[in-house]
């Protein structure tokens, strides 16, 4: 709701309320219009203020009206909105408006204030128009007021690349109009707004701008420039091109032209299926942190002051900046001084490259590393509330390193390990501390990567998953919290990816086909690219854990090996899949059809030629299906406790196109039946690596979406012992080899 107070001076408050965002339902809407009018009848008010309660301005439209509109166009009609309640309305009033940004300004949000003839806001305001992020575009006048405010380049900045601005910015850019305390905004901005209605300060209506707007020349280059990025890194979204359309028509045939033209777009798009994918997103991620039997039992986090990190290796140092970024003292733990050394290097590089990339200040940088204290002992350990294991995969190491921690730090302390292979149980056998023990998979390089998973034994007590997940959203992160079992979810779905792509290269397919196909599906890279960056011996390492733990479910291919063999061993090398010269481009190279050609007869595989009439659609479905079918079997087996929480992870952890919905939304959009059908084609021509389980086939035959929460048999698939034992014998003579 929208309520009003009329303040001594004729000034009428109307503060935006719908907690915790103040986003902008019908309701909220119709209110604000409804105190307007008010506002404007009443002879004692001179001017308005807008604001909005609880310390957000507004995030913007109510998300959930997308599904009204989708259900029924006339419960929301955007142009009613835009033209006739904001436009003609508010910003034609005969009384001056204000807003007052008291924090967050996002979509609906801001073009709220932006209609108002000034804008004041609080340092920690931050100012933006996310809503390309949703697969839509700004509907109430933000393609054209954004420009008129800006400048062309800088409001294309900001839509395509939905990413907000920080008061201080905005008002350099003229955005904001002041920037004052929290306890001298309503003051100041009822002020401003009389000093408008006395003209002691000029009127200013936003859409009659043109000042800030480029020259025609200009407007041209620059929107065709905006239309080749676009294309380039979107290929497969129309919403920014139509967004940059929109923002033209305003330029070209004037600002109402542009807002009848965003009204349009905007309810043509809420009916995309790139819209519905990315609403879905936006919940999924949040819901994340709802975990039934953890987070609905009534618990509050605890304060975690100071945290500690055994191992300054690549993860222990990320971890280290991620927490030091966020501003929590952190005491790093290592061996000896070379280590810990090296390690201290690894977090000052991270921050240098902050440094250099102009993301903090010199003064940030030094303030940011004096959080931070190397010890080669656990002296330091008496008062920390939260540590990171980050040390070699060796269950005698780790057990000693879980019996020290739980001997030098307090008895609350949470003990977090980055195991990706060894049972918690077993990492904590020598303690009586299980229940503090979990898991806490961060991915390389951790203060870069946005995902976290969370791993709870049976014997991780809630609150200590509580307090993790706390730590999480406090870094930034998105957490999704999984069960204890090999691989987890994220590794465990990306396995067929990679597996799948070998045999069809080991049945005639050429490897930057797939690559290709994979890329403009929307991955960020193939999976033999994705193999080079990782590195073939993280390769073979993994391998061998999924042919120890879920043998059915790794190929059977011998390329790697045979590379790896040969010393190719990946980007690191400058020579994999690709080769690498200089800038980490890479290039298909030409010698890798003499290991695919050794690797075709290890496996006594001949080019297939229904494999080589594959078109880039079957190509998509039989690599991303067998990545649905582990899905659920992770779900079967209750290592994810929602399909929602797959998505968000297959995002996160592989790069799966958010405009997709997550591996499992996507899944249900092509339907079950279909999956099925296809795969047990695949498993009755290639084997049982395609065999579905028994939660996608229970599913098939009942109609039933992946999705749906109902429960389900536990499926395994079965084992291909001699190539099994072949392949294990193979990979431990090559790890012999890396050690
Ligand atoms: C016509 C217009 O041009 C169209 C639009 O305005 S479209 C909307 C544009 N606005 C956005 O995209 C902003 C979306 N929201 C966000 O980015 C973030 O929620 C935020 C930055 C506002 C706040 O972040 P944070 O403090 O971390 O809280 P967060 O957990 O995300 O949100 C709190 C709750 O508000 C809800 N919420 C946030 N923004 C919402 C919105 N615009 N509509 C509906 N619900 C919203 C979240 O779903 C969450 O609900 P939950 O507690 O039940 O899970």
């Amino acid at each position: 709701m929208a309520e009003m107070e009329v303040r001594p001076g004729g000034v009428a408050l109307i503060t935006i309320s719908n907690p915790p965002v103040n986003a902008l339902s019908i309701d909220v809407l119709y209110s604000l219009k409804d105190n307007y009018e008010e506002a404007l009848r009443r002879n004692d008010v001179k001017a308005i203020v807008v604001t909005g309660k609880g310390g957000v301005f507004s995030g913007g439209l109510d998300i959930n009206t997308f599904g009204v509109i989708q259900r029924d166009k006339e419960q929301l009609k955007v142009d009613y909105v835009s033209i006739d309640i904001l436009t003609n309305t508010l910003e034609a009033a005969g009384k001056p408006s204000v807003a007052a940004i008291n924090g967050l300004a996002l979509g609906g949000g801001l073009e709220i204030s932006m209609v108002c003839q000034a804008r004041i806001s609080i340092p920690t305001a931050q100012l933006g128009l996310p809503e390309l992020q949703l697969g839509v575009i700004p509907a109430f006048g933000g393609t054209q007021r954004l420009p008129r405010l800006v400048g062309l380049t800088k409001a294309l900045e900001m839509m395509l690349m939905s990413k907000p601005i920080k008061a201080e910015e905005a008002h350099q850019l003229g955005l904001i109009d002041a920037i004052v305390s929290p306890n001298d905004l309503l003051n100041t901005a009822c002020r401003w707004a009389l000093d408008i209605s006395e003209s002691r300060r000029p009127w200013v209506h936003t859409l009659s701008r043109t000042d800030k707007l480029e020259s025609p020349d200009e407007t041209r280059e620059i929107l065709k420039f905006s239309r080749a990025q676009v294309q380039k890194q979107a290929a497969n979204l129309r919403h920014p091109l139509v967004c940059i359309d929109v923002i033209e028509e305003g330029i070209v045939s004037g600002p109402r032209a542009g807002l009848r033209k965003e009204a349009i777009a905007f309810q043509d798009l809420v009916f995309s299926d790139t819209c519905k994918s990315l609403v879905h997103v936006f919940f999924s991620q949040r819901a994340t942190t709802k975990v039934p039997g953890i987070t609905d039992l009534g618990l509050m986090p605890r304060k975690v002051a100071k945290i500690a990190i055994v191992g300054g290796g690549l993860m222990g140092s990320g971890i280290a900046t991620a927490m030091m970024l966020n501003n929590y003292p952190v005491v790093l733990k290592e061996v000896n001084e070379k280590f810990l050394n090296a390690g201290i290097d690894r977090i000052k590089a991270n921050l240098q490259s902050r440094l250099r990339k102009g993301k903090m200040t010199k003064e940030k940088y030094e303030k940011t590393l004096s959080l931070l204290t190397g010890v080669v002992d656990y002296e330091r350990f008496k008062d920390v509330d939260l540590v990171f294991e980050e040390i070699v995969e060796n269950v005698k190491v780790k057990q000693q390193v879980f019996a020290d921690l739980e001997q030098y730090s307090p008895s609350h302390c949470v003990l977090a390990t980055n195991t990706s292979t060894i049972d918690l149980d077993l990492i904590g056998e020598k303690t009586n501390s299980q229940d503090r023990i979990v898991g806490a998979h961060f991915f390389s390089p951790a203060h870069v990567m946005p995902l976290l998973e969370i791993i709870c034994s049976k014997r991780t007590s809630p609150q200590v998953v509580v307090d993790l997940l706390d730590v999480g959203k406090k870094i930034k992160k998105t957490p999704v919290v999984v069960g204890n079992c090999t691989g987890f979810a994220v590794n465990r779905m990306f396995s067929p990816y990679t597996s799948i792509a070998l045999l069809l290269v080991d049945r005639g397919m050429d490897v930057y086909k797939i690559d290709q196909v994979c890329t403009e599906f929307g991955m960020p890279m193939g999976p033999f690219r994705l193999l080079d960056l990782v590195g073939f011996g993280v390769a073979l390492a993994s391998g061998m854990e999924y042919l120890e733990n879920s043998p059915g479910n790794v190929d059977k291919s011998m390329l790697i090996p045979l590379m790896f063999e040969d010393k190719r061993t990946g980007e690191a090398s400058q020579k994999g899949f690709y080769k690498y010269e200089g800038n980490r481009k890479a290039i298909p190279d030409p010698d890798i059809i003499k290991y695919v050609e050794q690797s075709r007869s290890m496996a006594g595989t001949l080019p297939d030629l229904e494999v080589l009439k594959l078109d880039d659609k079957d190509i998509v479905e039989m690599v991303f299906f067998p990545v649905i079918n582990e899905a659920c079997q992770v779900l079967s087996e209750g290592i994810a406790t929602k399909a929602s929480d797959l998505d968000i992870a297959s995002i996160f952890g592989m790069g799966f196109p958010p405009y997709r919905g997550g591996i499992m939304y996507w899944a249900d959009s092509i339907g079950t039946k279909r999956i099925h059908t296809r795969l047990s084609e695949w498993e009755m021509k290639y084997g049982q690596f395609f065999r579905p389980c028994s939660y996608l086939s229970e599913r098939a035959a009942e109609g039933v979406p992946l999705s749906d929460a109902k429960n389900s048999a536990k499926a395994r698939l079965s084992l291909d012992v001699m190539m099994y034992h072949k392949q294990l014998g193979f990979l431990h003579g090559c790890l012999k080899e890396l050690v």
